[in-house]
Parts: C-alpha cells; structure tokens; sequence
C-alpha cells in the first residue's frame, strides 16, 4: 500500500482482522494515521509517535475543521524540529479503542450498527498489535524508533519488550512497568462515573440522542487532577472566585471548561475502553513478572519522567532505567505541571526526542 502522505493528511488504513489477548478477534482493524516526511526506500526512517489517553493521530499542526485540537506535540516535528522530518518521516495513528478514525466502540460494526457495548475489552499491547499491523501493512520492518508519554510510553514500553527486533531506539516517557493501586484507583472511579450516568445505557447510547456525557465530565474533572500539581493549582487559582461576589471558584470553573472541552470531541466509551486498557497495564503479564520481562529487553531506550507527576511518580521511571539493560539515560524533568509535563514541556522532550534519535543513529 502507499505510505500515507507525508504533509499530515489524515487517511485510514486497513489492518485486517486482529486476535486479541483474550482470545477474542476483530474482524475488521482500520486505524486512522496522519505522517510527516517521506519514507527512505528501505522504510528505515520512520519514527512512531504515540499518543496519550484522550490523543489522536494529529501529533503535528494547527486544529482546523474536523480537528478539535492542535497536535499534541506540535512544535517537535517539523522541518530544522527536535524530529527533522527532512531527516526522519514520522508517524501517528489512532489508538485501538479510540474516537479519533480508528476501530473503537463509536465505530461501525461489521453488521452495519456500531460497535457500542459489544466492543471487547482490549489491552495495551493489543493497541501495540494493532500498530505491528499497520507497520506490517506500511513495509515498515523496525522502526527508527518508537516514543512516547503516560498511554503512548505505555506502547511504547510495550513495543520494546514485545517487538524489540523492531524497534532501534525508544523514547520511555511518564509511564511505569505496570498499573499502580493508585491509577487503578483513580481510574476505576473514572470509569464508574461514566458507566453510572443513566444515559450509558450499557454502552448502547450511540444513536438514541443520550449519551452519558455527565459521566464524562466528571471523569476528566478527577482525571484532570491528577495530570497537574497541588502547588500549580493553588499558584493559579487559589481560593478565589471565578468572578468577585460569586460562590464558584476559579478552579471549579477551570475544571468545568476542561471537562466541556473533552466532552466535546471525545466519546465516553472510548474513554471505558481506554482507561480499562490502562488500568490492564502490566509489561509482566504471561512473561514471568516484571523483573523477568524489563531484564530481557535490549532496546537502546531513553527513560524520562517528571518530578512533580504524582499520577506516574518518578519511582516509576528509576525502576524502568535499573531494570531495563537498553536504558541509556533516565532524564528527570522539571516542571510545576505534573504529568501534563509531557505534553507542555517542549524543550525538555525535544531534547529527549533528540537523544533517542541519536541512538536510533547507533
Ligand atoms: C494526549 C493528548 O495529547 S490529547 C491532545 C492534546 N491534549 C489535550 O487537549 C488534553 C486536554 N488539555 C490538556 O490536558 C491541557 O490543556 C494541555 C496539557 C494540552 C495544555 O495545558 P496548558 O497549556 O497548561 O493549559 P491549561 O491547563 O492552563 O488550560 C488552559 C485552558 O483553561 C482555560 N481556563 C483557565 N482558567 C480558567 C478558569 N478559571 N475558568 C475557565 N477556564 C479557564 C483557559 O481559558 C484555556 O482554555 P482553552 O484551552 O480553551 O484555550
Ligand atoms: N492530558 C493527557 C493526559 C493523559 O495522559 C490526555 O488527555 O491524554
């Protein structure tokens, strides 16, 4: 097939039908791609961006019609960027499970209806499947290397430890081996605000004109806590009124516009899906634990993460460099905002996206 086109237009690709690790197949994997450069002839330049729970392929450029937000590492790739896209073609797609253009529980079944409920439950590393196929499908034998934060380092990880004769480099950013209590717990009350909303309808709501947007709403507010610091928070906002003489305060209202924002241009069974597959996260799973499986990944890997992330504390990433033999580097980012650090802090992760290039150069 011909490699998607190299100025960021959105296409979809097809990668057929997909065994998941349940044992459950799809008959029918499309996921929507986006790219940036050309491919060499050998396809041996092609760098894997991978996004986060609520991202899509647009990693790069404005939004615009049909593309609620800007790319989500826009300002990194690009010509003479931290990924040179003269040098290196890059590639995004669409998680598994997602709302952006790829096979999710929003999208089309093969009956004609939409998946909705009866979309199964999927894995982390059935999203690193996924793209294995779409690689497969795109002649792309390895990757020049593989990058990125909290979800997308999770595939990332996964990439290294379940595919490692494809990748030459990786970039490991903001993520742990496996789920802690504490995402689980966060996440799981996620969840239930979503599935406990009586417009979600056990995941049928797609078409009836109700859907369990409240659910999803309530879910980023928690979410969205986790992503930044109590210190930002309360530099920010304080105690104060959103507006003098009135009784909701400033980072109430904060939450609400971040919680309307997701609502609009995100579906809350895709966000079931994800989050699920999140809290699933476990590089040890059927490899012998953890230990076992970082221990025999030989990926030249970069570890990053960021000192005030409390939802993927720095813990994380120290047991990722000990234990990964490919970890040339753990880089400790200093950012007041906590997790969301991945996304806003360009300087510090192009540097980090030079570095892995450079192992990717050998
Ligand atoms: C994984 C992915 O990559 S997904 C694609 C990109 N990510 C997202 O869109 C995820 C959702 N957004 C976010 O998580 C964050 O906005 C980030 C990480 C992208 C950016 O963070 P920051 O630049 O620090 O933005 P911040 O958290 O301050 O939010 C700014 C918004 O809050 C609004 N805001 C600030 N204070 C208030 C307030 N008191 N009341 C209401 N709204 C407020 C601002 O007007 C601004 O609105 P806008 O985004 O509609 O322009
Ligand atoms: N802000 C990010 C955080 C999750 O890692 C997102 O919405 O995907």
């Amino acid at each position: 097939m011909d490699f998607p086109p190299p100025d960021g237009r959105p296409c979809r690709v097809d990668v057929g039908p997909l065994t998941l690790e349940s044992g459950e197949v799809l008959p029918e994997v499309r996921l929507a791609v986006q790219c940036w450069g050309r491919p060499s002839a050998a396809r041996d330049n092609v760098v894997l961006v991978l996004h986060a729970l609520t991202g899509d392929a647009h990693a790069a450029g404005p939004a615009g019609p049909g593309q609620p937000t800007p790319g989500w590492w826009d300002g990194l790739i690009g010509p003479g960027r931290a990924v040179d896209t003269g040098r290196w073609c890059v590639l995004a797609a669409n998680v598994l499970g997602g709302c952006r253009g790829s096979t999710g529980p929003a999208a089309p079944h093969p009956d004609g209806g939409v998946w909705g409920g009866r979309f199964p439950e999927v894995s982390v590393r059935d999203q690193v499947a996924a793209e294995a196929a779409l690689a497969d499908v795109l002649g792309i034998g390895r990757f020049a290397a593989v990058a990125g934060g909290s979800m997308g380092g999770a595939r990332a990880l996964e990439w290294t430890i379940g595919h490692p004769h494809r990748v030459a480099a990786a970039l490991v950013l903001a993520v742990g081996a496996r789920a802690t209590a504490d995402q689980i717990g966060t996440q799981s009350t996620q969840i239930e605000a979503i599935t406990g909303d009586p417009h979600w309808q056990e995941g049928n709501y797609h078409g009836t004109g109700r859907a369990p947007t409240a659910g999803l709403a309530l879910a980023r507010r928690i979410a969205h806590l986790t992503y930044r610091t109590e210190l930002e928070l309360d530099e920010r906002f304080a105690n104060a009124p959103q507006r003098p003489g009135r009784e909701l305060s400033a980072v109430e209202s904060y939450l609400r516009h971040q919680a309307r924002k997701l609502v609009d241009r995100f579906d809350p069974s895709s966000y079931v899906v994800l989050t699920r597959a999140l809290n699933g996260h476990d590089v040890g799973r059927g490899r012998g634990g953890v230990d076992a499986a970082l221990a025999g990944c030989p990926v030249p890997t970069v570890v990053a993460g960021i000192a005030s992330d409390r939802l993927y504390p720095l813990r994380l990433q120290r047991e990722l460099a000990e234990k990964l033999p490919g970890c040339r580097e753990l880089t400790v980012i200093d950012s007041r905002q906590g997790h969301d650090g991945f996304l806003t802090e360009t300087g510090a992760v192009g540097a980090l996206l030079a570095a892995t290039l450079r192992l990717a150069d050998g």
